[in-house]
């Protein structure tokens, strides 16, 4: 069996790779809550990761933390010579240039989304947009209320299949005297209750309006996809791969 470390192991994503991972073991978890245990793994404080992955022989490490605590578990990784599998979202500029570094030294695998349906719906938008030339874009999100980062890593992942369509320019939210521009795009970011995570993007001319959307009703979606992802990874060669690399296999 795959040895799994969780990072953000405390969190609900982690709580729901404890939960779906059957077909692997996780042997060891990290994050900074004050806990030395959870569902019977023991809680690391990332601080002491590279220990623990040498410790707990951890063949892989699948990551839903925060962008500081990904990229210090992903250097302890390339200090140890282990994978890791990235599903941490919000990382500036400067995160995705670090976790671009460690790619160079172990296989890397970074998605905003694990779920496969929205895998399909990157390529249906990227069909749509391409075909659909003239038409208005608006991109929605819809996220639970303890989600802090804006718009969602799965928005942005979107805006990039769209830009490399077409030349759309971001606006975020609109408020006051702001007529829209033909080339832009309306990002709308929603955070209420326990939403999983909607994503929608609407094309609208010609008399005509198509909707384009996908929901995720269970994080068991994501763990899933992230553990698939895990054992698909351990192996291969230093490198940065894509959840696509995954589903396409
Ligand atoms: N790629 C995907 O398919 C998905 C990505 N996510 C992303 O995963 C991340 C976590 O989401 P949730 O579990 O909902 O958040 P959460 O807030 O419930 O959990 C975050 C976890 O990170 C830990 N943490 C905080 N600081 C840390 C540090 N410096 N080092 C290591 N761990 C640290 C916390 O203790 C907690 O265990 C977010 O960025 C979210 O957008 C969430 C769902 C799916
Ligand atoms: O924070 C979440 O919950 C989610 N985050 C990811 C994102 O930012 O796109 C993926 C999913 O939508 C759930």
């Amino acid at each position: 069996m795959t040895r799994v470390a969780v990072n953000g192991v405390t969190g609900q994503m982690g709580g729901a790779v404890i939960e779906a991972a059957t077909d692997s073991e996780v042997v060891v978890g990290f994050a900074t809550s004050d806990t030395d245990g959870v569902d019977g793994v023991p809680v690391v404080h990332p601080a002491e990761a590279a220990a623990a992955l040498r410790e707990y022989d951890v063949d892989v490490v699948v990551d839903f933390a925060v962008p500081e605590g990904a990229l210090t578990v992903a250097e302890a990784c390339v200090e140890v010579g282990v994978s890791i599998v990235v599903g941490t979202t919000g990382f500036d500029e400067d995160g995705i240039g670090r976790l671009k570094d460690a790619s160079e030294e172990v296989p890397l695998l970074k998605a905003t989304n694990f779920s496969q349906g929205i895998q399909v719906l990157q390529r249906l938008i990227s069909e749509a947009v391409g075909t659909l030339e003239d038409y208005d874009l608006e991109l929605m999100e819809t996220h639970h209320n303890r989600k802090v980062d804006a718009p969602s890593g799965t928005a942005s992942s979107i805006l990039d299949v769209i830009q490399e369509e077409r030349d759309v320019e971001p606006v975020y939210g609109r408020e006051g005297h702001a007529p829209r521009e033909d080339d832009e795009i309306g990002v709308f970011a929603r955070r209420a209750g326990d939403i999983r995570g909607e994503h929608e993007l609407v094309l609208a001319g010609n008399d005509e309006v198509l909707s384009l959307s996908h929901r995720a009703e269970d994080r068991g979606v994501f763990a899933a996809g992230a553990l698939d992802a895990a054992a698909w990874l351990v192996g291969r060669d230093a490198g940065w791969y894509a959840f696509g690399d995954v589903v396409d296999a």
